[in-house]
């Protein structure tokens, strides 16, 4: 049993663990009363309740995030950098606690999660640093009295929607660059997460960012709220991750206000092992890569493709490495992959287990529900994956590894680009050749050569393709709330 209580007992700082919204700077319940459910994965136990916000009080909540978006932008860089490193300081303080509440409303394991606090909190010092680099330009004048200044301003009130996968680091990544460029910012929680959501508002609100620049409308009403962020004049940008299929219907909705959006949509990521790589490298970043978050990442690897001449051996090895790897509850010490989310999630796994099955493709390891019960599902190895399997089109989103096997190298490219997305790739090879021609030729925003982790605040996260649109993290990432302006200036001569 894990209810409020026992998680409160756990934390050094129980207030960070609150139900109400953080709206327009005050914390309040829903005008209706109403609430919902927040259960932990590991054991099925309702956690708390949380207060489920209306459409109308979310507009509340634009209305004065566009008030109080201009004396934010009026601040200097410098000022709103010191608010931000703040956050990012507190953030950093309550790294244990933020992880424990994570871990009680996702699942992941406690270290993951706070790696994922860590994570989400780097976006924030970064993007406070970049919040003093948001430079212009000038330009040599096209006629003699002419000249030519471009300036970057921000884009207004920018509203979040975010995923259950990484309840804390989806936020940062993008209310960091966002606060960093003046901009306010609302944020819907998925409403399976919203715990980790109203503890990143509780440590903005210590940190002093001001009543209206940042709120956290938690709802279970996620297409109403998500109608109203698009249609709401007062928002000027919409930024989302989650499913492609959601963010069609976002940019659909978008559309008639052309409302800028930045998507960071699902993936389906090729790990391709060529025969000239280290083997054991490789398995360690097939798992790393597949099985972080329990395959539930949209930069994991979907399609592991194995040159036929390594096939048995990577087979072999990755499937001993599993069989240390323990299967458990995220707040117990030494588990190494949780539950998934929910049992939606394991249904879809085990449809894609099936569908591989019936189409002739065999499972060696697990392939089954866990006998620990609920949502925990065994790691899963199939063999003989074929290109017209549900995954090899599909993001499975869970503990399954298909090993595809091919022979050259032209092969194992037209295969990895075979699909509508192109977040990230993966592949291990160590002939120098090979590896600036694959990297070059795979049509993704992200390739990692020899390494199955790439996420880092430092570099642009994003998709090509209908992986998505914009890019998150890096130098560039601020870009995405900032508009540019030309301002043209007639100089007149002497009189
Ligand atoms: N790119 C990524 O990181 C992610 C990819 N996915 C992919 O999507 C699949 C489904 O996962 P799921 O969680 O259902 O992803 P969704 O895209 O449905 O959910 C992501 C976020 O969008 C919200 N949402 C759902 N429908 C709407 C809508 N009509 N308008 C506005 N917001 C909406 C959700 O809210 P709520 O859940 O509260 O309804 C959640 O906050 C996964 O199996 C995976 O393949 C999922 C999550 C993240
Ligand atoms: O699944 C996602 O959308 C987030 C990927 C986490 C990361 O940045 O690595």
């Amino acid at each position: 049993m894990l209810d409020r209580t026992d998680l409160a007992a756990l934390l050094r700082d129980p207030d960070l663990l609150t139900g109400r919204a953080y709206l327009a700077g005050d914390w309040a319940d829903a005008a209706s009363g109403q609430t919902f459910e927040v259960r932990n994965p590991a054991r099925g136990d309702v956690l708390m309740q949380v207060a489920d916000l209306s459409r109308a009080e979310v507009a509340r909540a634009i209305d004065a995030a566009h008030d109080a978006q201009k004396a934010w932008a009026a601040r200097t860089a410098k000022d709103r950098a010191q608010v931000l490193r703040r956050w990012f300081e507190l953030l950093m303080e309550h790294r244990e606690d933020l992880g424990r509440i994570l871990t009680a409303e996702q699942g992941k394991p406690l270290a993951e999660a706070e790696g994922e606090v860590a994570y989400g909190a780097s976006f924030v010092e970064w993007f406070a640093e970049e919040a003093k680099r948001v430079y212009g330009d000038t330009i040599p004048g096209h006629a003699p009295d002419k000249r030519i200044q471009v300036i970057r301003q921000p884009i207004g009130v920018a509203a979040a929607i975010t995923p259950w996968n990484f309840p804390n680091a989806m936020i940062t990544r993008k209310a960091g660059p966002a606060l960093a460029a003046g901009c306010a910012f609302v944020v819907r929680p998925a409403s399976l997460t919203p715990l980790s959501a109203l503890a990143l508002g509780v440590l903005a609100d210590r940190a002093g960012i001001p009543k209206g620049v940042f709120s956290v409308l938690p709802s279970s009403d996620s297409s109403g709220v998500g109608q109203e962020f698009c249609e709401n004049p007062k928002v000027a940008k919409i930024t989302f991750t989650g499913s492609t299929e959601v963010g069609r219907i976002l940019l659909r909705q978008s559309a008639d206000q052309i409302k800028k959006c930045s998507m960071e949509l699902g993936g389906n990521a090729p790990f391709i092992v060529f025969d000239d790589a280290d083997l054991d490298d490789a398995v360690e970043g097939a798992i790393a890569c597949k099985f972080r978050n329990a395959g539930q990442t949209c930069v994991c690897a979907n399609r592991i493709y194995v040159q036929a001449g390594v096939y048995n051996a990577f087979a072999d090895k990755l499937q001993a490495r599993l069989a240390r790897m323990s299967v458990g509850d995220g707040l117990e010490e030494g588990t190494d992959f949780g539950p998934l989310i929910d049992m939606a999630a394991v249904e879809k796994v085990e449809a894609h287990i099936a569908d591989a099955r019936d189409k002739g493709a065999e499972v060696v390891m697990g392939g089954a529900r866990h006998d620990k019960g609920g949502s925990f599902f065994q790691p899963t190895v199939v063999t003989g994956a074929t290109q017209d399997m549900a995954f090899a089109t599909e993001e499975t989103f869970g503990p399954l590894a298909p090993l595809f096997r091919f022979d050259t190298e032209e092969e194992a490219i037209a295969l990895a680009n075979d699909t509508i997305f192109g977040l990230a790739s993966y592949f291990y090879a160590n002939d120098l050749s090979r590896v600036t021609r694959v990297s070059e030729a795979l049509e993704y925003g992200i390739v990692g050569v020899n390494t199955g982790l790439i996420s880092t605040e430092v570099a642009p996260f994003g998709g090509v393709k209908q992986s998505g649109l914009g890019r998150e993290g890096s130098r560039y990432g601020i870009d995405e709330f900032l508009e540019m302006k030309y301002v043209c200036l007639s100089v007149k001569p002497e009189a």
